[in-house]
């Protein structure tokens, strides 16, 4: 027979963490409150026929929001379910107070209910660091429940906690009960928190004047919002840096793997096919991974650092004049990575007047998608040069400008959108709970910076391998790859070239666009294969010289920038949002609008540069 476990806690202790720990799966992990919205089950890595079901944090068991109250219901179901055997209840010990008077609540209704509850008291290691302590058994007693001492992050703890969870045990007492406590009402509960926590918790305050230390400088009205722009500023100047030896190695590496490869494949059209599709197609994308890799773990080192709470607090009053929140920000910055975490991150703002208007901001997010895009054209139109004894990179520069004007773009719609409302400034007050500023766990990180770049090669990589072997098909044919111009592709060309000549962009270019429609990385790839069906003895060459010798003006250049940052061309977030929006029209009139914005905007760029001579 299968059982079930449920872990729940109050938001950010630790139990998504933990659950990843004893699953093996990797549910999204972050320092701050709120990360996870779905009820996620999991079978138990060492274990038989055990399930682990991991719940959204809430603060009680009285909700306050409508998500809490959700996550509340599904507790309460979980434990009228018989095949639930146990509660595993977990507590952040650096916060012991708040943990608590939820644990009790917990305790309350596992008593009620008859199911046995084991409350773990995580975040040992760090109490460890700071040599505290916490009388566990103390707390045990007065519980009621046994509390058993882990640590998700170094994973001490755990071989106990599976031998508990085995029945293995045989030194630990049978669990008992409080017969009492299913009558206390949660007033009586919150005053025995407040002195459980006093009487068993660590002792001084050392935690809280590091942290109130640290955010005396993070908060502070100039040192704060200075540290602000520099952190983003560092941000996007390390997509570049950081990642330019990567990208150089994976391109110096596939076209090594192209010579090899390329004269073992029989015969002429095979031959043509594996370089011009494949690798010109295929690698003009896998060289700009090693920045999603650099993007995603330099936002993981924010998030989990405990610096964005703080960067969103500081956003507030800027956000609150556009319309949106502080809440705002986390999807937001989210979107950065990728517009669909963004838009799932958009939950935990409570009101539903901020959620569209988040909506409306998030796919015009400079997401990672648009990196390549923005790599390639950056690359070929802005010089590589530095200032400042190399500090600051002109191509580091211009990738912080066309990022700052998606954000740009975003706040201005929101502005607009909200302002076209009477009641503006009148909404849900904005609470935010600061999580304790922490060191990064390094591994997690890197794993899910990996994570991300495998989503995107898989994810993408698909549309981009049928996208280019159709675009390769159609360029090559019927003439042999002779002359690009004259294939079936060259013809199509044709019919949409005149939409793209007020860009100054040839019908190449409008094919790319066409087919990035169906996600903004395709546009790479399509290049990569017309540039290489063109010059086929040498198609081995970066696509980036290619578009320097096609003479393509800046002015084109900075058109198909503007467009791009601009126009929804994802697919996958418009199913998301339809989805989370519980709206079909949503999605489509961002879709329209978005297109038809970023066509002016490129067309108003393109006048304006030609006219000042670029
Ligand atoms: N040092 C340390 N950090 C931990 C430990 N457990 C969790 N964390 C960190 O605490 C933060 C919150 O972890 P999550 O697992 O996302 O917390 P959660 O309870 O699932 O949060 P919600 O889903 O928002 O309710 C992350 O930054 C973790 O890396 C621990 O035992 N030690
Ligand atoms: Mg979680």
């Amino acid at each position: 027979m299968t059982r079930k476990i449920i872990l729940i806690g109050s938001p950010n202790c630790g139990k998504s963490l933990l659950f990843n720990r004893l699953t093996g799966l990797s549910q999204k992990v972050a320092n701050f409150p709120g990360i996870t919205v779905e009820v996620t089950s999991g079978h138990f890595a060492d274990l038989e026929n055990t399930t682990l079901v991991d719940y959204p944090g809430t603060y009680s068991l009285q909700p306050i929001s409508g998500e809490e109250q959700v996550a509340v219901e599904q507790f309460q179901q979980g434990l009228e379910d018989p095949e639930v055997s146990h509660v595993l209840c977990l507590i952040d010990v650096t916060r012991l107070e708040k943990s608590l008077y939820f644990t009790l609540q917990v305790i309350r209704e596992c008593e009620r209910r008859g199911k046995p509850v084991l409350v773990l008291a995580n975040m040992m290691d760090i109490l460890a660091g700071h040599g505290l302590e916490v009388d566990l058994e103390g707390l045990s007693r007065e519980l009621s429940a046994p509390v058993l001492p882990i640590s998700a992050r170094t994973g001490k703890g755990v071989p106990e906690l599976l031998c508990r969870l085995r029945g293995e045990d045989a030194a630990a007492d049978p669990w008992p009960h409080d017969e009492g406590i299913a009558h206390t009402p949660d007033v009586l509960l919150r005053g025995n928190a407040h002195q459980l926590a006093r009487k068993y918790g660590p002792r001084g305050d050392l935690l809280v004047r590091t942290q109130t230390r640290l955010d005396g400088f993070f908060l502070h009205s100039a040192f704060g919002g200075l540290a602000f722009f520099v952190i983003m500023y560092l941000l996007f100047q390390s997509i570049f840096t950081w990642a330019a030896p990567a990208m150089d190695a994976v391109e110096a590496g596939l076209g090594w793997l192209a010579e090899l490869v390329v004269p073992l494949v029989p015969g002429q059209l095979g031959k043509d096919f594996t370089a011009d599709a494949l690798f010109s197609g295929m690698g003009a994308f896998l060289v700009f991974v090693p920045q999603i890799f650099v993007l995603t773990f330099v936002i993981g080192m924010l998030e989990d650092s405990g610096y964005m709470a703080r960067a969103a607090l500081i956003c507030h009053k800027p956000l609150r004049f556009f319309g949106l929140t502080g809440k705002s920000f986390i999807p937001m910055l989210s979107g950065v990575a990728c517009a669909i975490p963004g838009i799932y991150a958009a939950r935990s703002i409570d009101s539903p007047r901020k959620r569209l208007l988040t909506y409306l901001a998030i796919p015009l997010m400079p997401c990672s998608a648009r990196l390549p895009v923005y790599t390639l054209l950056i690359a070929a139109f802005i010089p590589n040069t530095t200032a400042f004894g190399g500090l600051v990179g002109v191509q580091g520069a211009a990738m912080f400008g066309i990022y700052f004007f998606g954000m740009f773009c975003a706040l201005l719609v929101t502005a607009l959108v909200s302002r076209s409302r009477a009641d503006h400034f009148t909404d849900l007050p904005f609470v935010l709970e600061m999580p304790p500023y922490r060191v990064p766990a390094w591994a997690p990180l890197v794993r899910k910076a990996w994570q991300r770049c495998k989503h995107f090669i898989t994810k993408a990589g698909g549309i981009i391998l049928a996208v280019t072997v159709v675009v390769w098909f159609l360029g090559y044919f019927p003439n042999g790859g002779a002359d690009l111009s004259a294939s079936w592709l060259g013809q199509l060309g044709r019919f949409v070239g005149p939409l793209f000549e007020p860009l100054g962009l040839d019908w190449r270019y409008g094919v790319a666009i066409l087919t990035s429609f169906l996600a903004r990385e395709v546009f790479v790839g399509t290049l990569g294969a017309m540039f290489g069906i063109e010059s086929a003895e040498e198609n081995m060459v970066p696509l980036v010289s290619h578009i320097q010798a096609s003479e393509l003006g800046l002015a084109s250049g900075l058109a198909l920038l503007v467009f791009f940052a601009i126009a929804l061309m994802c697919v996958s977030t418009m199913a998301i949002l339809s989805r989370e929006a519980g709206s079909r029209r949503l999605p489509l009139q961002m879709f329209a609008a978005y297109g038809v914005a970023g066509y002016l905007g490129a067309l108003a760029i393109y006048q304006l540069v030609s006219f000042l001579g670029g």
